[in-house]
């Protein structure tokens, strides 16, 4: 089906847009009153991810309300450890859990490369609902994790701040670090390429880990599974999200992908400078400016947006919007992106 509003497309391949599009990462989510209501009426946060209708009715809820350029199928990057064979919880207080973690060989014997259409069935479904709800009015991004964030989860067992276990592999057992980061990448693969059979209009991978492995680390052990993906994702554009990856940069301008996201630690300059003129970048504002008063959210993406340029520039925050964030708050940062292309437009 042709799209009413493909602007984030364009902006990913590099063509002329009208304006810059925007969208938030985690904008489907607590933000909004109305998935809290659907939320709370359920036994957690796991039925809402496997009950494809209600995942359908979430992830369009921000297109409704906050007038964004882009849905994100309603999902978490977790699924994939848990159609690997790697079970997990998702506490109010605590985050996500895996009871059981993968530490040794025969804890890796337990898993299994997973078929999507057998073990992911319900976010497929749930990206048909919803393109079916959509009708074509803007692009749905499909997700996973990159490799490296979900290994990071599934040897922690748990949110962390250093994810020492999991660092530590990388040097007690490469060997298991790596063919653990196989079997992802295998069921990563095979999980995007249904997402864009079921419909996702772009595929978006999250390292959200990034930012705690050395360069030479990441190199080895993060790098080359991405660049994988990105190879075997056709059709689509591909966005690669590393958070706190300044030293990869120049590494992620040889990468097979359209779009390079970008957290509010990276000078924009300097960003561009070391990806070069042929991807797209997306990002950057620091969530935390949603919390300040309308004029300086308005004079702050205005800003942000002269420093990108109106090329090459999909506006998002640095990282997920915080739970806390008053939607009125990312209306008015969603808003002042499309104000700005209009009025640069009839200057021009
Ligand atoms: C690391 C990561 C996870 N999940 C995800 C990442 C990568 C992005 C990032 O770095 O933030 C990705 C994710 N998780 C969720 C989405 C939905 C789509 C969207 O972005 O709007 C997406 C894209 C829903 C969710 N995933 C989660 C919630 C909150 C739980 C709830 O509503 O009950 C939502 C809406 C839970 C989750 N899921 C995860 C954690 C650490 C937590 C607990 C912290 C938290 O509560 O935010 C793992």
């Amino acid at each position: 089906m042709q799209l009413k509003n493909d602007l984030l497309l364009r902006a990913a391949r590099g063509e002329q847009v009208e304006r810059t599009p925007v969208w938030l990462m985690r904008q489907a989510g607590r933000i909004l009153p109305e998935y809290r209501a659907v939320r709370n009426s359920l036994s957690g946060f796991k039925e809402l991810v496997e009950t494809p209708e209600l995942a359908a009715e979430v992830t369009i809820q921000p297109v409704d309300i906050l007038d964004v350029d882009a849905a994100i199928i309603f999902s978490d990057i977790l699924v994939v450890p848990e159609a690997m064979g790697c079970t997990y919880e998702m506490l109010e207080s605590k985050g996500p859990v895996f009871p059981k973690t993968i530490r040794t060989e025969d804890d890796l014997k337990r898993l299994r490369v997973a078929d999507p259409y057998e073990h992911l069935h319900y976010v497929l479904d749930a990206i048909r609902v919803t393109k079916r709800g959509l009708n074509g009015r803007v692009p749905l991004i499909g997700f996973a994790g990159a490799p490296w964030t979900i290994l990071a989860y599934m040897v922690e067992g748990s949110g962390s701040k250093t994810f020492s276990h999991a660092r530590g592999m990388l040097y007690t057992n490469p060997r298991l670090a790596h063919q653990l980061l196989r079997m992802i990448t295998d069921t990563t693969i095979a999980y995007l390429q249904a997402q864009v059979e079921a419909g996702a209009n772009l595929i978006q991978v999250f390292d959200s880990w990034a930012g705690i492995l050395s360069p030479a680390h990441y190199r080895e052990f993060a790098l080359p599974y991405i660049a994988e993906i990105c190879n075997a994702i056709r059709n689509v554009p591909v966005t690669v999200f590393a958070k706190g990856a300044f030293f990869a940069l120049e590494d992620f301008s040889e990468l097979n992908c359209e779009t390079i996201g970008l957290d509010w630690n990276m000078e924009v300059k300097t960003a561009r400078q070391q990806v070069g003129p042929d991807k797209t970048l997306q990002g950057n504002m620091d969530p935390c400016l949603l919390y300040s008063s309308f004029d300086t959210i308005q004079r702050e993406t205005i800003k942000m947006l002269r420093e990108f340029g109106p090329h090459r520039h999909i506006a998002n925050l640095g990282h997920g919007v915080y739970p806390d964030t008053d939607p009125e708050k990312v209306k008015c940062f969603v808003q002042t992106v499309k104000e700005y292309g209009e009025a640069v437009k009839s200057e021009g």
